[in-house]
């Protein structure tokens, strides 16, 4: 996970990467810490972004990947990116 300042130096921000076999729950993790809810999933292609506030002036950026054997070709480019280093 990555944690850096944006433009603004009190607003804190982290990224984080979720990665995992399909049907993992990665989605259904995300929603649940979002709306603390369970929602009825499809298989995630490509990726969604969605960001949580955690409190005041800190917010996480969830990169939830699709993790179908097609997808994961796809992985090493979030692998390489320096969001998550
Ligand atoms: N019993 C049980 N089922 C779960 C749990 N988490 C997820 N599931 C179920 O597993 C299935 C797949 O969940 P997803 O969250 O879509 O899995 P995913 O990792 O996002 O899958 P991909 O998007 O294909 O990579 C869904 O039917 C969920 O309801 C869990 O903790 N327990
Ligand atoms: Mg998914």
């Amino acid at each position: 996970m990555g944690l850096h300042n944006t433009k603004d130096s009190k607003v804190k921000q982290g990224n984080i990467l979720m990665l995992g076999l399909d049907s993992a729950g990665k989605s259904t993790l995300l929603y649940k810490l979002k709306y603390n809810d369970v929602f009825l999933t499809i298989p995630t292609i490509g990726f969604n972004v969605d960001m949580i506030e955690t409190e005041k002036d800190f917010g996480l950026t969830f990169w939830d990947v699709g993790g179908q054997q097609k997808m994961r070709r796809l992985w090493c480019n979030f692998l390489e990116n320096k969001l998550f280093k």
